[in-house]
């Protein structure tokens, strides 16, 4: 079972040429976000990186991916390229058909359709959390009253409603980032782009916060690129996993994970979700 899981999850560039690969929704549809051949060298003086080489991706509107890898192996990279944070060396990244990059620039426009979380929440600590959920608003020059009555919404949306007076540090740690996902949300983003958004949570408020991440992703109709350490965490949230294998990362496999939606976290018991587990972990160990 797990090597026929695996062998269905190679990715485009490892198959033979001229294997007719089966169509797949990323394949058919117009991706909402498209890598080619994209690579990336870190240069200093000390000398050079080879981060990426050749990463091919596509990632279909509302679709949730999830890359993992070992550390290393170019995942903050990959989502900063995609996100316009940092420019590739090689190859083309599009989001809705647009290029994100132009000649070492990128172009606003495509990335005023993301929304990013980090790590760490990085809320303004003067700020109040309707504050800081509305700040990417005010930074666009809506008023007032709408930007209030939208942060209540969100703070709604992500289990803080009744906090919106609050300042950062009188929340949880989960509660930040929750608030940094509101935050993320305000501009009604159609890409979301996560960087370990839940590596500093327990496992407790983690566990919550994957369940209401389904529920986000599914209330917006975002599409969600996610990236995580935790294979389970993977398995639970996406539609398909990216394994990266190490530097130079490049896409060792992708596994669609084909569970109903939505999950509940008892789902781990169940044998496909723990056999998908299961294979991602022996193709990781492969890598190692
Ligand atoms: N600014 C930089 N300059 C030079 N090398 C860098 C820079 N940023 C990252 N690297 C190198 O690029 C490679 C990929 O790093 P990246 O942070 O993308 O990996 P990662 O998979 O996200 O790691 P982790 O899981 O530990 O967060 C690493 O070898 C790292 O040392």
């Amino acid at each position: 079972m797990t090597e026929h899981l695996l062998r269905a999850a190679r990715s485009e560039a490892e198959l033979p040429q001229g294997y007719d690969e089966p169509a797949t929704p990323a394949d058919t549809l117009t991706p909402e976000l498209e890598l080619a051949g994209v690579d990336k060298v870190y240069s200093s003086r000390r000398g050079t990186t080879e981060a990426l080489r050749g990463i091919d991706l596509r990632v279909a509107a509302g679709e949730f991916v999830a890359l993992v890898g070992r550390s290393g192996c170019g995942k903050t990279t990959l989502l900063r390229i995609l996100a316009g944070l940092l420019p590739p060396t090689g190859g083309e990244v599009r989001a809705g058909g647009r290029p994100v990059w132009r000649g070492g620039r990128r172009d606003e426009e495509t990335v005023s359709r993301f929304g990013l979380v980090f790590q760490e929440p990085n809320l303004f600590p003067w700020f109040t959390i309707e504050d800081n959920v509305a700040l990417p608003l005010k930074l666009r020059g809506v008023d007032r009253a709408t930007r209030r009555a939208r942060a209540h919404e969100l703070c709604d949306l992500v289990g803080l409603g009744g906090f919106e007076k609050s300042l950062p540090r009188e929340l949880s740690g989960g509660m930040r980032q929750r608030a940094a996902i509101a935050r993320a949300l305000s501009c009604d983003p159609s890409v979301l782009l996560m960087d370990e958004p839940f590596g500093a949570l327990d496992a407790l408020t983690r566990d919550r916060m994957n369940l209401e991440l389904q529920s986000i992703a599914s209330t917006t109709g975002a599409t969600v690129v996610f990236v995580t350490h935790s294979i389970p965490e993977a398995v639970f949230l996406a539609d398909r996993v990216v394994l990266l294998s190490p530097r130079p990362g490049r896409i060792h496999s992708v596994v669609d994970v084909d569970l109903a939606r939505p999950r509940e976290l008892e789902i781990d018991v169940e044998p496909a979700f723990r056999e998908t587990v299961r294979a991602l972990r022996t193709a990781l160990d492969e890598e190692a």
